[in-house]
């Protein structure tokens, strides 16, 4: 045997997710991520999807080849207005631009419901990566914002009322920026809107009449993020820092709106990273964990993370889709089922789905905040 050690790399590691029903592993090549092909992430052409039922039907088709593939798709013609995605994105930046005690005011440790900011470095979506680099603003659904029925909390049906997760503090507490709230929430309003209409086309994909959704989707959860990812630092490049870690989205479908920076990252069946790179005028879609569960694992929800390596900060805007209302109680889609293939999942609303993943990950913060205090107390001492 020879004395000198060879340090093999090995081909593959293994990378923590957290799931709702705690956390699950995946093995992922070592290799660099490559760019992605176009069957890989097609571009959806959504023209005509708001006034022609042929036209749905067909985009239909293209949807339900990419939700079953890798679950990520473009769209283009989507209908949102330049403008209104420049606005949101510079009032975003505005907001980023403040001291920090500024942004404090809005602070998500004051919601109940994850709506306001986040400091960069403070959360840690998978544990085998590092801390989030990034820094975000959220804000969720509130009837009063509604584009289609706007009205106030009062006046909706009393099981739903509870479920609704929209805080005004979050607008209180920027309303010294000048049109900020108005800017945004007509970005989110425009996304609102075009889901609704997405979702027509999603029942279709999967055989249902489009309509299929519909009573259940007027109060629906639409969870509004602003992701900034400042410019990473050498000793965060060094240390391979991730701006978003590992992770799948939890609810339908989410819509990506993201600049011309580039590091979204998406993890094929095979463990292999590949960059779903901007295309100017495109939204990126992705199916979302509650999707795919109701769809019998028809549709996929795909892990996915950003990586800014670029000398400039990078913004993104998705928007999360619930679909339905948060309190309605959704099983298995027949359409979904055969006697070969019978329901996997049992009934749930899309409320307490994402409770059961958001709980475990509040208990996972909660530990991790509570061990970096104990190392900082002891380096103290
Ligand atoms: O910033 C991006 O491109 C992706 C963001 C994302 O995946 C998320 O916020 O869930
Ligand atoms: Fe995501």
């Amino acid at each position: 045997m020879s004395s000198t050690t060879v340090t093999e790399v090995s081909a593959s590691y293994k990378l923590e997710l957290h799931t709702a029903y705690g956390p699950a592993f995946r093995d992922v090549l070592n290799t660099a991520p490559r760019d992605a092909t176009e069957a890989e992430v097609p571009i959806v052409d959504l023209a005509g999807l708001f006034n022609s039922a042929e036209k749905r039907k067909e985009i239909a088709q293209a949807v339900r080849s990419a939700g079953t593939n890798m679950g990520f798709f473009y769209i283009k013609n989507h209908g949102i207005d330049e403008q209104v995605i420049g606005k949101a994105k510079s009032q975003f930046l505005s907001f980023i631009e403040q001291d920090t005690e500024e942004k404090e005011k809005v602070s998500q440790d004051k919601s109940k419901y994850y709506n306001g900011w986040k400091a960069p470095r403070s959360t840690n979506i998978s544990r085998t990566e590092s801390v989030d680099v990034k820094e975000s603003f959220s804000w969720r659904y509130h009837p009063e914002n509604d584009p289609d029925h706007p009205q106030p909390l009062s006046s909706l049906p009393s099981e739903v009322q509870p479920w609704i997760r929209g805080e005004d503090f979050v607008w209180q507490g920027t309303s010294h920026l000048s049109d900020f709230k108005t800017d945004i929430l007509t970005y989110w309003q425009s996304c609102l809107k075009l889901a609704r209409q997405l979702v027509k086309v999603f029942a279709l994909s999967l055989d249902l009449p489009e309509d299929y959704f519909d009573s259940r989707t007027t109060f629906p959860g639409a969870d509004g993020v602003l992701n900034y990812y400042p410019v990473t630092t050498a000793e965060e490049t060094a240390a391979n820092s991730v701006g978003l870690g590992s992770h799948t989205d939890l609810q339908l479908f989410t819509l990506l709106w993201q600049d011309e920076v580039g590091g979204l990252q998406v993890l094929t069946k095979d463990g292999q990273w590949i960059k779903a790179k901007p295309r100017p005028g495109t939204f990126v879609v992705n199916i979302g964990d509650f999707m795919m569960r109701l769809s019998n694992d028809f549709f996929k929800s795909t892990v996915h993370r950003v990586y800014n390596r670029a000398p400039v900060e990078r913004v993104s805007m998705p928007f999360f889709f619930a679909g339905l209302n948060f309190n309605c109680v959704e099983g298995v889609i027949p359409t979904c089922t055969s006697p070969e293939n019978p329901a996997k999942y049992e009934p749930i609303s899309c409320g307490d789905w994402c409770q059961l993943r958001f709980k475990l990950e509040a208990e996972r913060m909660a530990k991790m905040v509570a061990e970096r205090e104990a190392t900082a107390e002891l380096k103290a001492k």
